[in-house]
């Protein structure tokens, strides 16, 4: 998923830019071409019926329905209360067919997990891993399961983890010392800035040039967010309309430069480690743990070895990011909850001192905000049908791209009290998220009603180190400072949203932050 994040969820939202009346023309043919070869084979095969079809234009079938701006979630789960909880859209000669309820994102991804254990790669995300090589792209096989190994096993197990703290946490206070207090701060940009620079002290320690690999992982994720007509066309794909294949094959290039410098420096400079490598006697970091763990070694090539790497550096940035800047826009918005986490801060780490990761295991209430926040803000998770098969006893096509909204099912009020509402309480203990039970990964007593991280074993491989930046990133902000909405903003939370790669807020959280810790626990920040 460098992007992971784009093809976990669906080109789909490319599509209303793109749709003129030519392109009308040219859907309408294959669409009405493709209904005809699919109706016709299942009804050939006996199969089970395709799920129903939301009602259109008699041949244009499902594609009027992109033409306006509904933000895809929502115009999903939109058409689930209508044609309920498994349908089918089409476009161009694409197949999808999109499910919203925990039974049925349970078949996808438990019970038919082998069927659906790859995903459909977009060419910008090619482009920009290798060929494709990266974790989220690579199909299921031995070369993916030395990388997950190394990922999920190595770099990002809690050892891996622990072992980089002092990397990430030298990033944080660095940026939150050089905050301008008192003047207005778009939430996202800081946040964005805060994960950049920790994820990159904590993969290649100070060996790589944060400014240069953070325009180019920058321009790599709103590359990744570009509508791309050439994968709704792909009979268009050659001529590269609008430049994104060509620009993501740059940054790419770039990119390489970058991971290529650093394992030259690490291996071709006679190996030995310094302190500026990111390696001490309590400190590695991850590049490190994979070479010294024999993970590197284990892995079809040097292009699987790096394209790893940039699943760890670039993969989890944006959505990291956005949930940050969602909590807080969450947070801003409830006085109750934003009590509630200053006194949590208060008691368990105290106005005299900065959040450490030692801290992290008694913030409960800001474990559950965050959960709380995926909860309402995460969107959908799509793989794709490697053979035909049944769901929810309709035929599922070989080569359907299957989308889980998420969004659907964790706000659907059968399965959450007051579904709609902001609540964190609802995560812990006795509250009906059922909290400590219940994880990230839609097991425990979820019973799939809850899957920001996807499920199984393609699930998210970043969900340990994503879990602990969005806690230690959140409780940081919200000890060092206190926040009050700008001047301008009128006094509320705009929760308006769109979808361009994940839900975003449409006008970003523009706060200003004055300070909130004893002066005693300041030095370290204002050093
Ligand atoms: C808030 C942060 C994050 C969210 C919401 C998120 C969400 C997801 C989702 C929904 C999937 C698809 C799961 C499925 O198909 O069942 C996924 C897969 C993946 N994520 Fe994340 N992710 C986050 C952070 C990260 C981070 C920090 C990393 C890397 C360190 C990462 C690496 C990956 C990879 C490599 C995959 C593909 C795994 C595979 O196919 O084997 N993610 N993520």
């Amino acid at each position: 998923m460098a992007s992971a994040a784009a093809f976990l969820t669906t080109p789909l939202h490319h599509l209303s830019p793109f749709l003129t009346t030519t392109s009308i023309a040219a859907i309408t043919i294959s669409a009405g071409i493709c209904y005809y070869l699919t109706a016709k084979r299942s009804n050939n095969n006996k199969q089970p019926p395709l799920p129903p079809e939301p009602r259109g234009a008699p041949v244009l079938g499902s594609i009027p329905m992109f033409l306006n701006r509904t933000p895809i979630h929502r115009k999903f789960t939109a058409l689930s209360a209508e044609y309920g909880p498994i349908f089918k859209v089409r476009v161009g000669t694409k197949l999808y067919i999109v499910v919203s309820s925990p039974d049925l994102a349970k078949q996808v991804l438990r019970d038919n997990e082998s069927v659906f254990s790859s995903r459909d790669v977009p060419l910008v995300v090619r482009a920009c891993t290798y060929g494709g090589l990266d974790l989220a792209c690579i199909p299921m096989g031995p070369d993916w399961a030395s990388m997950r190994k190394a990922a999920v096993g190595k770099a990002l197990s809690k050892a891996g983890l622990d072992g980089c703290y002092e990397l990430r946490r030298r990033e944080v206070v660095k940026l939150l010392s050089e905050l301008e207090v008192g003047k207005p701060v778009g939430v996202f940009e800081l946040a964005q800035e805060v994960i950049w620079n920790a994820t990159l002290g904590m993969v290649w320690g100070g060996d790589v040039d944060y400014e240069e690999t953070r325009e180019v992982g920058n321009r790599m994720l709103r590359l990744l967010g570009k509508p791309n007509v050439s994968d709704v066309f792909p009979v268009l794909a050659r001529f590269d309309l609008q430049g994104i294949e060509r620009e993501g094959k740059e940054v790419a290039r770039r990119f390489d430069r970058t991971v290529s410098a650093v394992i030259e420096k690490r291996l071709g400079g006679g190996g030995e480690k310094k302190e500026g490598d990111g390696v001490n006697n309590k400190t590695k970091d991850l590049f490190q743990v994979l070479l010294d763990s024999g993970a590197a070694s284990s892995l079809a090539s040097m292009a699987h070895f790096k394209a790893l790497l940039q699943d760890i550096a670039v993969a989890g940035n944006e959505n990291i990011s956005r949930m940050i800047e969602w909590a807080m826009s969450e947070l801003l918005n409830s006085d109750r909850a934003m009590k509630s986490v200053k006194r949590e801060l208060d008691e368990m780490v105290g106005l005299d001192s900065l959040v450490e990761d030692h801290h992290l295991r008694d913030l409960k209430y800001i474990d559950a905000v965050i959960k709380e926040t995926c909860r309402l803000h995460l969107a959908l998770v799509t793989r794709t049908a490697n053979q035909t098969c049944t769901v929810g006893g309709f035929t599922v096509p070989q080569g359907t791209e299957v989308v889980v909204n998420g969004w659907a099912i964790h706000r659907d009020p059968q399965f959450w009290d007051e579904a709609s509402e902001f609540r964190p309480e609802r995560f812990l203990d006795g509250g009906d998220g059922r909290s400590p039970a219940f994880d990230f990964m839609g097991g425990g007593s979820s019973g799939f009603r809850y899957i920001p991280f996807g499920s199984g074993r393609r699930g998210c491989a970043g969900v340990n180190l994503a879990e602990r930046m969005m806690k230690y990133v959140l409780a940081s902000f919200l000890h060092c400072f206190e926040w009050k909405l700008a001047d301008g903003e009128g006094g509320v939370v705009d929760f308006a949203d769109e979808f361009a790669l994940l839900i975003k807020k449409k006008r970003p959280l523009i706060a200003v932050p004055t300070p909130r810790l004893l002066a005693s626990a300041r030095p370290e920040l204002l050093a």
